[in-house]
């Protein structure tokens, strides 16, 4: 806005007891002159800000009604992929269709290429998504320093042991692998039962390296962002390049890798594509540096054996239910920090908890803490222990989820 020049000042009259009537005359006559000089000046500003308000007013009026059409018309999203001199390249979500639109300088100036933006019917850039909406931030979880540690993980010394071989000292003694002229594994895929730790140890192995957890859940992308998923799985190498050294893990990996179907629907295609995108990615991966790529699935049968050729999860570490020795080991990890009283048997829990997961394990003992604090006690007692058994089994039975351990071992 032009800022606008200074008011004139306020005319002075200064008389002088020693001058003469006429002089006093000539004097009043300039003042008088000088008063009329600076009025119509300063109507001659009225008028300008009167019609500086009149614009002021019409274009608030052009700002409501665009809002109002914003808020009532739908409007599509897509990515703008180029900002040139003539507009921006935008492409469509859905049919990938690449358009040359026009967008507001304001608007312009807050537009990067990969934003995601919002486009009304005629593609003219409306809006910028915020990141928080971006696919790429909801479909990822990054993690820049995950708290979890190997002391914290209950049995699985074996596990843990490969872990560190395949994931940890590839990225911290590189030279090592150099000097034997071998290549490290090029991805470790943990296959077991759920809530067994598996998560828990890629995050204990970021943890260990200082480096940066990325986390992606195979289904999410199969699910919650349909079509996106071949993007999604390159933003993910992508963002882990950008935060080196970084250790990508995906989650249920079956979702976006299992054996070929014969059906030919587009959902299929869909999750074809996203599993093509991860293999290229993978076959690509020697040049990426200090990446590491970790997987984990309870469905070890469904999956597509390409994934598990040389040069792409060719690791394979299995993380099995705990037995009694780790059942224990898990069971004092999560009652660490709880008031426990003399009376609690670990040994016997341990026995009585045949089946049951890590995961289960964490939920019994929060369960029995919250049997202690409903009897408004601060030590938790061998009773309450087993009443969250029982309560847990109570409800495996009403929700009809059995026990993990009891499934069959191909499926988990
Ligand atoms: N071996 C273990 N030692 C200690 N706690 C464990 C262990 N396994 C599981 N847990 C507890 O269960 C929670 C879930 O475990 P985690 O997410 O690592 O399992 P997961 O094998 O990745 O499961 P899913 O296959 O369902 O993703 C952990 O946060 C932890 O509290």
């Amino acid at each position: 806005m032009s800022r606008s020049p200074p008011l004139p000042d306020q005319p002075t009259l200064e008389l002088d007891p020693e001058m003469t009537d006429r002089e006093r005359l000539a004097a009043l006559r300039e003042h008088f002159a000088d008063i009329v000089d600076v009025n119509a000046t300063l109507e001659e500003r009225l008028d300008d800000a009167r019609e500086r308000r009149e614009d002021l007013r019409e274009e608030v009026d052009k700002l409501e009604r665009e809002n109002e059409t914003l808020k009532t018309t739908s409007l599509y999203v897509a990515t703008a992929e180029e900002l040139t001199d003539d507009g921006i390249v935008i492409k469509q979500h859905g049919n990938n269709q690449e358009v040359l639109t026009e967008v507001s300088p304001k608007l312009r100036e807050k537009i990067e290429s990969g934003d995601r933006v919002a486009v009304n019917d005629s593609f003219t850039v409306q809006t910028v998504l915020e990141a928080e909406k971006d696919a790429r931030a909801q479909a990822m979880e990054v993690d820049e320093s995950p708290d979890v540690t190997y002391d914290e993980i209950g049995g699985l010394e074996d596990q843990m042991q490969e872990v560190r071989e395949a994931v940890e000292q590839p990225l911290e003694n590189p030279e090592q692998f150099e000097q034997v002229g071998i290549e490290p594994p090029s991805g470790v895929l943990l296959h077991g039962p759920p809530g067994t730790g598996k998560t828990m140890l890629a995050k204990a192995v970021a943890n260990q390296t200082d480096a940066t957890f990325i986390k992606m859940a195979g289904s999410e992308l199969v699910q919650k962002f349909i079509g996106e998923g071949a993007k999604l799985v390159r933003d993910l190498f992508e963002l882990a390049s950008q935060r080196e050294p970084a250790i990508v893990f995906i989650d249920e990996i079956d979702a976006v890798a299992s054996k070929r179907t014969d059906s030919k629907t587009s959902g299929d295609a869909e999750v074809q594509r996203t599993m093509m995108q991860l293999l290229s990615e993978m076959d690509g991966f020697e040049d990426r540096g200090d990446i590491r790529i970790m997987a984990a699935t309870n469905r070890f049968d469904m999956l597509d054996r390409a994934i598990l050729r040389p040069g792409r999860f060719d690791r394979l570490i299995e993380v099995p239910e705990p037995d009694e020795e780790a059942r224990h080991k898990i069971l004092d990890i999560h009652t660490r920090n709880m008031g426990v009283a003399d009376d609690v048997d670990f040994d016997k829990l341990a026995a009585e908890t045949e089946g049951k997961s890590g995961a289960d394990i964490e939920s019994l003992t929060t369960e029995a803490g919250m049997f202690a604090i409903r009897d408004e006690r601060t030590e938790v007692r061998q009773s309450d222990f087993e009443d969250a058994l029982e309560k847990m089994d109570e409800n495996d039975e009403e929700t009809g989820i059995v026990t993990k351990g009891s499934l069959p071992s191909y499926a988990y």
